[in-house]
Formats: structure tokens, C-alpha cells, sequence
């Protein structure tokens, strides 16, 4: 497994290392003791997949408040797909910076995304699977969300979604957080 540093402390591009024969190949997805080396989270208690059928679907950007907040370690097992992660830590230095990877059947490539973060990704071709190991346990009371198309975070998104579900896109504006951060301050 290579470990590939990212520039947002704590995001990690995990790119599986293939040993290929005739018959195909093997590779190591997850490891307690890589991890642990790295300080990473290595206690895992929800693996999940999601399945979109239309190139473009969009969905995201979650997370979980706190205590249910959660690290995720995704990878697109179908399929690819534009896979994106926003820094929602206020006192990083990188608050409200994102980065993306593409993820993909064919690459293997996991993204190890933090507490903190949100997360969210657009179907680059039809009929993807994206599975998902949480570290914490869905929680829905605690499930929220940031637009994808906030203009404070300005995610350069392959396409205009052609698939996004009514709760993503109504989800509120960072600026309307921080307007309620203010104002319960
Ligand atoms: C996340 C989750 C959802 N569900 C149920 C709740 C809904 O009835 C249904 C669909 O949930 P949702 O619309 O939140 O699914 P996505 O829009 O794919 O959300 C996921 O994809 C984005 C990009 C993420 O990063 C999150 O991991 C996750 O929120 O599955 C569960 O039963 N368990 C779960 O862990």
C-alpha cells in the first residue's frame, strides 16, 4: 500500500500495491498495523456501498457532528467516479479547502477522509459502486450536510449533476453556518 500525502493534514490517497500473475492479480486493501504506523484510525465498525446508475449522479457533501462523527475510507469498486473531501476543521489551516481524487474499478485507489471533513463525489460513467468503511456507526439525527455547489468551497465538479437527490441539493451555504456560529456565539 502506498501511502500518498495529500497537503490537508490527515487526508490520505491510499493506492493499493497489485501482485500481478497470469491470472490476474492480489492486492491488500486495508492494514491495522500500516495504519497504526501512521497514526491512522484502524477500528472500523460499518462497511457500506452505494450503487448510481446515471454518469453524473451526484451525491454528497455528509458528514456526522460530533460524537458520531466518523473517519471514511472509500473506494469505487465499479465503475469511477470524481471523489471529493472538504475540510470543515475550523482550526485547520486548511479550513474550507478541498481536494479530489478519481476513484475507480480499475485503480483500486481508497481515500482515507478524516473527522472533520465532508464528503461527496460525481459519477464519472454509469452504474458505479462506491463502498465505504466508517469508523463510527450512521447516526441520522447527527447526519448533516454542505452544498456541493457552495460557492465559498468552489469545487470544480466534472458535469452539473444529472441525478442529486432534494436533500443535497438543500442543504445550507457555509456562509449561513457561520452566520448561526455568530450569532450563537
Ligand atoms: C449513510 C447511510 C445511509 N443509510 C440509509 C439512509 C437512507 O435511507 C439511505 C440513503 O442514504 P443517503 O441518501 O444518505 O445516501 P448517500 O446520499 O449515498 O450518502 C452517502 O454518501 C455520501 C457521499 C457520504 O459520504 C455518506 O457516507 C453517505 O451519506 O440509506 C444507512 O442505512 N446507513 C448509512 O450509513
Amino acid at each position: 500500500m502506498r501511502f500518498i500525502n495529500t497537503n490537508i493534514d490527515g487526508l490520505w490517497i491510499i493506492e493499493p500495491e497489485r501482485v500481478v500473475d497470469s491470472r490476474g492479480s492480489f492486492a491488500r486493501t486495508f492494514c491495522s498495523d500500516e495504519y497504526a504506523k501512521r497514526g491512522l484510525e484502524t477500528r472500523y465498525v460499518q462497511h457500506s456501498e452505494s450503487i448510481s446508475h446515471s454518469r453524473f449522479t451526484l451525491r454528497g457533501l455528509h458528514y456526522q457532528e460530533p460524537p458520531h462523527a466518523e473517519v471514511k475510507i472509500v473506494s469505487c469498486c465499479r465503475g469511477e467516479i470524481f471523489d471529493v473531501a472538504v475540510d470543515l476543521r475550523p482550526e485547520s489551516r486548511t479550513f474550507m479547502q478541498w481536494r479530489s481524487v478519481v476513484l475507480s474499478g480499475a485503480n483500486g485507489t481508497l481515500f482515507y477522509i478524516p473527522q472533520g471533513f465532508a464528503h461527496g463525489f460525481q459519477a464519472l460513467t454509469n452504474d458505479v459502486a462506491v463502498r465505504y468503511m466508517m469508523s463510527a456507526a450512521f447516526e441520522p439525527s447527527s447526519s448533516k450536510g454542505i452544498r456541493y455547489d457552495d460557492p465559498a468551497i468552489g469545487i470544480e465538479w466534472p458535469e452539473p449533476p444529472t441525478v442529486i437527490s432534494e436533500r443535497d441539493l438543500s442543504w445550507p451555504l457555509m456562509k449561513c453556518y457561520s452566520d448561526l456560529a455568530t450569532a450563537q456565539a
